[in-house]
């Protein structure tokens, strides 16, 4: 089996308190992703979804921002340019957690999620594909479609020092395609910045995180915001990594924070021999659905879509 990581990686959420002054969250966001790289030497960091709003969909249109024609002007998208600066200045992949996005063709928002390079350059763009509508009564409502339209295509992004990750949004977790096609796709790593909440967080944040891992054998990375209490949304927090047999190597409680693991490819090997699923799988009695899929290099738009 071909390495799915070329070389060991040190992997950093950053679980940012998030503001609603964007100025101050991406230079908040900056001093936070640059610490990560000199205190523990992260070769990949992750930010959470909304990083630089408050979550909410009265608060999208406000700090939406145009990405579209590729690159975006300063004035666009302020966010774009600190990130592939942030990304070249510290010479790591940085996937930057999600912003709204402006359409300005269709006049469509997304919630969208920017993963640069360490030269500054665009790798990938994520638009969060599954919109987080649910109705717990007494507990939450939440119906991102009031304003949101959802992305169309699944992410998969080759690191080239490392190797593949699969980047979706929060609510994507719950739909275990996602995973399971990238997985077969040989991604490493999935992420996902996120911020779930006080009812289905305490149910199900950790859940879906050792869920995806244990059943594709890979590393997880979930990234959440850390929780303010005056905030009109309260996110449950506790970033994580897990390794691919579903052991978590490090969680952070609700506060902010910055959760550090380093990632191995002899792990998901040695996982992967232990419990061999993947050459134990019946194709012949189900299909393979990532067969289905296409990738950037078989068809499919990088931007957008
Ligand atoms: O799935 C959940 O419970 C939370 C999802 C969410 O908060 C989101 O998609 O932003």
């Amino acid at each position: 089996m071909a390495k799915l990581l070329k070389k060991p990686v040190k992997l950093a959420l950053i679980q940012l308190a998030c503001t609603a002054d964007k100025a101050h969250n991406l230079s908040h966001a900056r001093n936070k992703v640059l610490e990560a790289v000199k205190q523990h030497n992260a070769g990949i960091v992750v930010l959470p979804e909304c990083f630089n709003s408050p979550y909410g969909t009265k608060y999208f249109p406000k700090y939406a921002e145009t990405l579209l024609p590729s690159p975006p002007t300063e004035s666009q998208s302020p966010t774009f340019h600190a990130l592939s600066r942030l990304a070249k200045e510290a010479k790591i992949y940085l996937v930057g957690g999600s912003i709204p996005e402006y359409e300005e063709s269709s006049k469509k928002l997304f919630n969208t999620s920017l993963t640069f390079g360490p030269s500054g350059e665009l790798l990938a763009t994520h638009r969060k594909v599954h919109l987080f509508d649910i109705d717990i009564p007494g507990k939450i409502t939440f119906r991102e479609s009031e304003v949101l339209s959802p992305g169309n295509k699944i992410t998969i992004v080759d690191l080239p020092e490392y190797g593949r990750i699969a980047i979706a949004i929060c609510y994507d977790i719950r739909f275990p395609e996602l995973a399971t096609i990238a997985a077969r796709k040989g991604a490493f790593l999935l992420l996902y910045p996120g911020a779930f909440n006080l009812t289905t967080g305490a149910l199900h944040w950790e859940l879906q995180a050792r869920a995806k891992a244990v059943d594709n054998q890979v590393y997880v990375g979930l990234c959440s915001p850390s929780r303010d209490m005056d905030a009109d949304y309260n996110a449950w927090g506790h970033s994580m990594v897990v390794d691919p047999n579903a052991e978590i190597l490090g969680e952070l409680d609700e506060k902010e924070g910055t959760v550090v693991a380093e990632l191995k490819g002899e792990r998901i090997e040695e996982v992967r021999k232990g419990i061999p699923i993947y050459t134990q799988r019946r194709f012949d009695v189900y299909p393979d659905i990532s067969k289905d899929v296409k990738l950037e290099e078989e068809g499919q738009p990088p931007v957008g879509g």
